[in-house]
């Protein structure tokens, strides 16, 4: 699968040079996005509803008609060499759409037909196994439950071997454990050294998953950076203090950036890493007479830099 590119190691799995997408009656979801996929992570495609998103991938996908600009699927132009461009691609789309009565083996076997997969090159039993659906191979698919019919969707995308896999919204309302089956499945793929692209609105997923993450907002690129350096990207620290007695007004102090009485006694305090820390945030409480009897923090993640980011782009 990985083994058979057309492109040397260095290059990305997906460039994305300048694309644009103006629908039909004027809604304009793309404007003018370039970033690199590059091979073998696990790329995060983040942002908030109507920003864009499967507008992208279903250009990727050749579900949606581009306006302008080129996009490259491991090396294959969308637009010179479309087929190519499919074959290196698997995509589970965010919809589940399929036919109620066949069964996953059936299913997984029509879809590799549809991509030319030789008789003796398909691997349907070891896909099912892989998640967690052998047991399910002769069931109609309407007899799934949504968590299978989505891991279901994973085994399709990838009959065909395909370098990249695309994850539009895997794990909308996807349990919890399903979701965590579904995870270890993608990172054992990726660790295969297929190429994963995943939108998602659970950040904490995210951080946890992404190597690289892109958000978009509005059809406009806003970052695109290694996950580390946009989590220290967050300015934001808060610490949670409970003092002695309750408090009839809120404090405030010149290194406090925000200040919430959580309860009468509890007052969570928004302050900036690079201008304050917690020691002078607690003298302050301190200074105007109150006891502090209990302290706890909690660092900046993903999301306030998310919604940061977003907000500043509204
Ligand atoms: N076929 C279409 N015709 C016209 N406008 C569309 C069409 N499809 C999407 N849009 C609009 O384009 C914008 C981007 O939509 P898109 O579905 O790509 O966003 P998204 O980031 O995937 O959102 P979500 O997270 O809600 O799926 C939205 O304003 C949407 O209403």
């Amino acid at each position: 699968m990985t083994d058979s590119s057309p492109i040397p190691a260095a290059q990305p799995a997906i460039a994305i040079e300048s694309l644009s997408k103006v629908y039909k009656g004027g809604k304009q979801a793309l404007d003018n996005v370039t970033f690199n996929v590059p091979r073998g992570q696990i790329f995060g495609l983040l942002g908030p509803n109507g920003a864009g998103k499967s507008t992208l991938i279903n250009i990727l996908s050749g579900m949606v008609n581009k306006t302008s600009g080129t996009a490259r699927i491991w090396g294959f132009d969308i637009d010179a060499n479309p087929r190519n461009a499919k074959n290196s691609i698997g995509i589970v789309p965010q919809e589940i759409v399929f036919d109620p009565f066949f069964t996953p083996f059936e299913t997984l076997e029509n879809q590799a037909g549809f991509y030319g997969v030789p008789k003796d090159q398909r691997k349907t039993m070891e896909l099912l196994r892989a998640v967690h659906l052998e047991d399910k191979a002769n069931a109609y698919a309407r007899t799934l439950s949504g968590g299978m019919k989505r891991r279901l969707l994973v085994a399709k995308a990838m009959v065909h071997s395909p370098p990249i896999l695309v994850l539009d919204e895997p794990t909308a309302g996807v349990d919890i454990q399903l979701r965590q089956q579904l995870w270890a499945y993608v990172k054992h793929l990726n660790n295969l050294g297929v190429t994963i692209v995943l939108t998602t609105h659970y950040l904490e997923e995210a951080e946890q998953l992404c190597d690289r993450i892109a958000i978009i907002n509005h059809g406009r690129l806003i970052t695109d950076k290694p996950t580390r350096e946009l989590v220290g990207m967050a300015q934001e620290k808060v610490v949670v203090v409970t003092v002695d007695r309750a408090l009839a007004e809120v404090p405030v102090a010149p290194c406090f950036e925000k200040v919430e009485l959580t309860t009468d006694r509890t007052l969570t305090i928004t302050y900036q890493k690079d201008k304050a820390n917690a020691g002078q945030v607690l003298a302050a409480i301190q200074e105007k007479g109150l006891q502090i009897v209990d302290v706890s923090t909690r660092d900046p993640d993903l999301e306030d830099v998310f919604l940061n980011l977003t907000a500043a782009a509204a």
